[in-house]
């Protein structure tokens, strides 16, 4: 199981990322807008073959064309370097 990431250490990652952290939830998240829903399940499936890949997986919800994508490692019970691995392979879908 992956370790937590020390609290400057995962302020000072996000500080360049486009998520954001939710103390509550102990996890980041982020919002993607997409043209229609085609656009947006696309980009689930890519994500869905990047989480199987690197074995972490997302929590996440979709509306026609829009999805929020929570990650964080629920054995550890908060933010680990997985869960910023797999944010920076999302944000490559989209850059
Ligand atoms: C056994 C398996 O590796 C674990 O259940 C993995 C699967 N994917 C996971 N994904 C995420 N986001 N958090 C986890 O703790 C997690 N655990």
């Amino acid at each position: 199981m992956a370790d937590l990431i020390p609290d400057a250490e995962r302020i000072a990652a996000l500080a360049q990322m486009p998520w954001t952290y939710d103390e509550a939830g102990k996890a980041i998240s982020r919002s993607f807008k997409f043209a229609n829903f085609s656009e947006a399940f696309g980009f689930m499936a890519r994500v869905a073959l990047l989480a199987e890949k690197a074995g972490h997986h997302p929590d996440w919800s979709n509306s026609y064309n829009r999805v929020d994508i929570t990650l964080s490692t629920h054995d550890a019970g908060g933010v680990t370097r997985n869960d910023l691995d797999l944010a920076r392979k999302i944000d490559a879908l989209v850059e």
